[in-house]
């Protein structure tokens, strides 16, 4: 099978190199044709309508990007092959002005040959020649010594082919000219290589950061190489870019088609396949390609960027939102609140709906909002659970920043000795146990984004130091390395400590404090928040939009209301996921939630009586302070698990203690007896 491949390819590329010839023959009668139409004859000197040096300047700052990507990507590979061969390369722009040459001609001097900066290659002044040529048919062409309808030009074999940038516009022409006497059997396959290694270098430079490329070849082995057909994919799958080869290999116009309708292959696979790994695919149902996926370099911790979408709304149009949560009018309310919501992942709390009508809350949301254009870090104080990484995240996808990633490092959480590793990087063998290939570290990663720093009251002293360099540097060393790096970060840190006293304590640096804290945000806990009630109810919609539960008494908001919450959201959202999960019935009641919640409620309950009898001169216990009628538990729990034939949950709920305490009594009554 492979065999009968090999010989159909085969045919085919002889039938293909017969054609070329004759095209080529062609094509130098059709340029010809066109020099006499210009009035040139064979003996005419070439008029190269040189540039002044200034316009030049001006020429090849324009090609800034096609020169760089040329000089320092795409050369360095031909270096060896080129220097040994005694040729020029010239790059020219899409009029054939020379931008650069590179390489040393056996031929003469600048002014004898012409190729140098500056001078136009048009046919219409110096004739056919390849630089000019290829520029008018747009495809590579060889020009042989006497192929040259110049005379003048005779002294050359010149093998050029076009650059074609990620529009498909013609941008410019690369060239290499040598001795006519020379071998030049591969020159004109290496200039054609070259220039689809600018054009691919090009594509890469655009759309690496944030796209998926996917490479494609028949031969598993050439996927790296410049021949493979390159498509450049947004998050969707639609086709924004191709190569050249592209197009050739599949035979149409791929133009914002979706990979699925050229490749066996949905969006949704292509970004969970490894990128190492390359996968055999159909082409229009017909063709077997290899294919590779390269995914965005930027491409950890990303999210789809909606901001595209019709119905996006600025940040600064947020702002007005956040700060009309008063009053807004109908219309605002319902434009921005859509804008927000369509603009953010789904698992990130819109700003607006982190406040519910508690003042303080509502006002350090809005500072912390603004604060975040600013170069000003951020610190949050608040127990735990109360919901600042929530606040983070939030913060984060409504700032600028939000397109690059928002990196959250629990200080807490890593071991002490690899908290300075993993935040500040390390070169690969910096030290035993470090990954071979070294470390970006997280800071780097934060770059452009938002770090936060959570816990930072638990970071050891010595990373504080270095934690305090980066932040007045703006730089970042990784471990083992004599590097710098700049670093652009937002920084957000949160505590649950009182981190003044740690500065005090001497546990925390009092300078890195001061960096750390320049717009200072205590998030209150739940308890203390005048906007629970609706706060709770937001939770509980929330869960009921993630999945069907039941709905929310007054009574059983009552009771919530009247909870500690010492673990604060976090507690709050646990218990009404647990009850909402027990509930069979149509609304949520008491004997759903977890036990955990009764014994804080207990627990606060007991202590209020003890409090209340402490403040009553102190001489009778709560005990003793219970109303008459009231039965004692040792005897009422036991009485009530009777009437309920041992129905737990129920006795639970007719004495008003946890399912905990009706076990308690029940155990002693059995002990008892
Ligand atoms: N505003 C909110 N709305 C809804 N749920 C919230 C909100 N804030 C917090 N939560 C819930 O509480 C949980 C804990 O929040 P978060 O991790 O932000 O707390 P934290 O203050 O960072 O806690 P810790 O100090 O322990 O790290 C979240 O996973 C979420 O379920």
């Amino acid at each position: 099978m492979q065999d009968e491949e090999q010989q159909e390819s085969a045919a085919d590329s002889m039938d293909e190199g017969a054609s070329l010839k004759q095209s080529h023959k062609d094509r130098i009668q059709a340029s010809w044709y066109r020099c006499e139409q210009f009035g040139l004859e064979h003996g005419s000197r070439p008029d190269f309508a040189t540039l002044p040096a200034g316009t030049l300047n001006d020429l090849v700052d324009q090609h800034r990007s096609l020169l760089e990507t040329t000089e320092n990507e795409v050369l360095p590979y031909y270096e060896n092959i080129l220097s040994n061969s005694a040729c020029m390369i010239v790059l020219a722009d899409r009029q054939g002005h020379v931008l650069n040459t590179w390489g040393q001609p056996r031929f003469g001097s600048a002014a004898e040959h012409g190729l140098v900066g500056g001078n136009q290659w048009s046919e219409m002044g110096a004739g056919t020649n390849a630089i000019g040529t290829a520029l008018i048919t747009g495809e590579a062409i060889q020009v042989g010594r006497d192929e040259h309808f110049l005379r003048a030009n005779r002294f050359m074999v010149g093998s050029a082919s076009p650059i074609y940038n990620t529009k498909n516009d013609l941008v410019g022409v690369l060239d290499i000219s040598s001795d006519a006497y020379l071998p030049q059997d591969h020159t004109f396959g290496m200039v054609k290589l070259m220039s689809l290694s600018v054009e691919n270098r090009l594509i890469f430079s655009a759309f690496q950061q944030e796209h998926f490329i996917l490479s494609f070849n028949t031969n598993v082995v050439s996927l790296d190489s410049h021949w493979s057909g390159i498509l450049v994919l947004d998050e969707n799958g639609t086709i924004v870019s191709a190569n050249r080869r592209a197009e050739v290999v599949l035979a149409r116009d791929l133009a914002l088609l979706n990979i699925n309708q050229v490749f066996d292959i949905e969006m949704r696979e292509i970004k969970h396949h490894p990128s190492s790994l390359p996968m055999k695919l159909l082409a229009m149902g017909r063709y077997q390609f290899y294919v590779k996926v390269i995914p965005p370099v930027q491409q950890i911790m990303r999210v789809p960027d909606f901001r595209q979408r019709a119905g996006y709304v600025a940040p600064s149009q947020l702002e007005d939102f956040v700060a009309s949560k008063k009053e807004p009018s109908r219309a605002q309310r319902d434009e921005s609140a859509k804008a927000i919501l369509s603009s953010i992942p789904d698992n990130v709390i819109p700003l607006a709906e982190l406040q519910h009508g508690d003042e303080r809350v509502a006002r350090l949301v809005r500072q912390a909002h603004k604060i975040m254009e600013k170069d000003i870090p951020i610190l949050i104080h608040g127990e735990t659970g109360a919901g600042k990484e929530i606040f983070v995240r939030s913060l984060h996808y409504h700032s600028s920043r939000s397109k690059e990633m928002l990196v959250a490092v629990n200080c807490a959480a890593i071991p002490a000795e690899l908290v300075e590793s993993e935040l500040f990087g390390y070169e690969k063998g910096a030290f035993t146990g470090a990954q071979s290939k070294g470390s970006i570290g997280l800071i780097r990663r934060a770059h452009r984004g938002t770090l936060f720093l959570d816990e930072i009251g638990e970071m050891p002293m010595a990373v504080q130091s270095r934690l305090l360099r980066v932040l007045q540097e703006r730089v970042v060393t990784p471990l083992g390395s004599t590097e710098v790096y700049p670093v652009d970060i937002k920084l957000i840190s949160a505590t649950n400590r009182a981190l003044k006293a740690e500065v005090k304590e001497g546990r925390f640096r009092q300078d890195l404090y001061y960096r750390i804290s320049g717009l200072n945000i205590e998030l209150p806990a739940l308890r203390e928040r005048n906007d629970k009630a609706a706060l709770i109810q937001y939770l509980h919609n929330r869960l009921r939009q993630e999945e069907p539960g039941p709905a929310l008494s007054q009574a059983m908001l009552n009771l919530l209301m009247k909870h500690p919450w010492p673990g604060n959201m976090r507690q709050l959202a646990h218990v009404l996921k647990v009850g909402m999960a027990m509930a069979d019935e149509e609304v949520l009641e008491d004997w759903h939630l977890p036990d955990d919640f009764f014994e804080d409620l207990d627990a606060m309950v007991q202590s209020t009586l003890e409090q209340a009898n402490l403040e009553k001169s102190g001489l009778s216990s709560a005990e003793d302070n219970k109303p008459e009628h009231e039965e004692p538990l040792d005897k009422l729990i036991p009485r009530l698990l009777q009437e309920s034939k041992g129905n737990i949950s129920q006795t639970a709920k007719a004495a008003g203690v946890s399912r905990n305490t009706v076990y308690k009594y029940a155990k002693l009554k059995l002990e008892s007896e």
